[in-house]
């Protein structure tokens, strides 16, 4: 059972990355997703024409409970964000936020008010800014197919969960890449 399974918002804790583990993800995902730094800014940079965010939901809502656990948090509601990344016209990453409302306070209220700019545009110019923990998983495509010209059947995905921490306030951070988008294909 993947640790994301947005239909049935049954999230499975992943065990720390080992070597092992890191090993078993195939290029050219593994590269990029144990990027520590900006996707937004890696996928720009492999971009011809346009790179645009598309806003699917920016609203508030409860958090899975495996989301909890992984924000450390109790139940509260949070701002929940997911977006697909669209690079020259393709989609290329599904993403979704936590943003739990204990940690939208001060200059971290600014997440509320993203609209269409890039999560990671606001997240990287802090100066605060730490990164946690990490999860990488392999999943089922199909899943994001409600929001998708095209639909996946059997082919699988590469997605990682990170824990961020803005001021000291933890957010997570959830990304896919969609099969259709090699990052150094296209
Ligand atoms: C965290 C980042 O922000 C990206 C942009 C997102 C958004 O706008 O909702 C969500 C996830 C990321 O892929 C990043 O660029 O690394």
């Amino acid at each position: 059972m993947p640790f994301i399974d947005f239909a049935h918002q049954t999230w499975q804790p992943k065990p720390v990355l080992t070597d092992e583990c890191m090993k078993s993800i195939p290029e050219p995902y593994r590269s990029w997703l144990l990027d520590s730094g900006s996707l937004t800014q890696r996928l720009k940079s492999m971009c011809t024409r346009q790179f645009r965010v598309k806003v699917l939901r920016h609203e508030w809502g409860v958090p899975s409970r495996s989301e909890l656990e992984f924000l450390g948090c109790r139940h509260e509601m949070a701002s929940i964000r997911e977006v697909l990344l669209i690079v020259d016209d393709h989609p290329a990453v599904f993403a979704r936020s936590v943003l739990p409302a204990s940690s939208l306070t001060g200059e971290n209220r600014e997440l509320l008010e993203l609209g269409e700019r890039p999560l990671g545009e606001f997240l990287f110019n802090q100066p605060s800014l730490k990164r946690g923990q990490i999860e990488i998983d392999e999943l089922p495509a199909c899943q994001f197919n409600l929001h998708l010209d095209r639909p996946y059947k059997e082919e699988s995905a590469w997605g990682r969960r990170s824990q961020f921490f803005l001021n000291g306030k933890a957010i997570s951070v959830c990304e896919v890449f969609l099969p259709e988008y090699n990052p150094e294909l296209m």
